[in-house]
């Protein structure tokens, strides 16, 4: 089987082949119609979506082939919200970019792509014993989506962007001796968002993920945006546009946090 991936020959259409839950009743991405969203106080009210992460003392990063990679290796948590009494634990972070401004984001609303979209991927520690056993699990991981805008550079993703560079190939690996606080990456309205039950955007596509995706985005400089591009994949072609399109809601309602 041709390696998946985003060009014509083995991008999102041509995934179902290999990967019949492509076509599934909780894929991801999706269109979030914010009008048909759903404020639900009691489950979203009570308990607030709360991260307590640790610093990364050095950061390792992984060029996977399909995007940039940075292996989480200290313990970091993501309770609350829609995630009940669960404690997730953040595994690692990737992003989805485009070849312009005008594209990249994986989730869309009403429509609107955002430039790129950064992905915190945790798993359920609370209910399994492993980031391996809990990926395919109906509540097995929780993802953080942050939306990506062009606009003032971002400190904390500089190590990121700084080194994009260095990781020619796919599986190309590199440690950074510098600190990385992921709190950092997010947006400083964590209080706002989506959420709703989908899947992996990537094969194996998985219907594991509860996704939260914050209403405002963070902004990366030109510069940030245009390190991402450089990027190259496994067949040595730039990698970007590695967002797939959002797939259908069928019987699902998404759930907002804010009026
Ligand atoms: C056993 C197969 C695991 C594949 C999923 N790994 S993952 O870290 O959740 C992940 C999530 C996502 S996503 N966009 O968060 O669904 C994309 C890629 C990966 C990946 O690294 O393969
Ligand atoms: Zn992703």
């Amino acid at each position: 089987m041709a390696h998946w991936g985003y060009m014509t020959t083995n991008g999102p259409s041509t995934w179902g082949k290999d990967f019949p839950i492509a076509n599934g009743e909780r894929q991801s991405p999706i269109d979030i119609v914010t009008t048909a969203a759903e404020y639900d106080s009691d489950v979203l009210g009570s308990n607030a979506l709360s991260t307590n992460y640790t610093p990364e003392s050095e950061v390792k990063l992984v060029n996977n082939g399909h995007s940039i990679m940075c292996q989480i290796t200290k313990k970091g948590v993501l309770t609350g919200g829609p995630l009940g009494k669960d404690e997730y634990r953040l595994e690692q972070f990737h992003l989805h970019w485009g070849a312009e401004d005008n594209r990249g984001s994986e989730h869309t609303v009403d429509g609107k792509m955002y430039a790129s979209e950064l992905h915190l991927v945790h798993w359920n520690a609370s209910k399994y014993s492993s980031f391996a056993d809990a990926v395919q699990k109906p509540d097995g991981l929780a993802v953080l989506g942050i939306f990506i805008t062009p606009g003032v550079a971002c400190n904390q993703f500089k190590v990121i962007s700084d080194n994009c560079g260095k990781l020619k190939t796919s599986g190309a690996e590199m440690t950074v001796d510098t600190t990385l606080d992921p709190t950092l990456l997010l947006p400083s309205n964590t209080s706002d968002y989506w959420t709703y039950l989908g899947s992996l955007t990537t094969p194996p596509l998985f219907e594991s993920v509860t996704w939260i995706v914050f209403k405002e985005p963070v902004e990366y400089s030109k510069e940030q945006l245009l390190a991402l591009r450089n990027l190259v994949d496994s067949d040595g072609n730039h990698m970007q546009d590695n967002y797939r399109p959002p797939a259908a809601l069928k019987q699902r309602k998404v759930k907002k946090t804010f009026t």
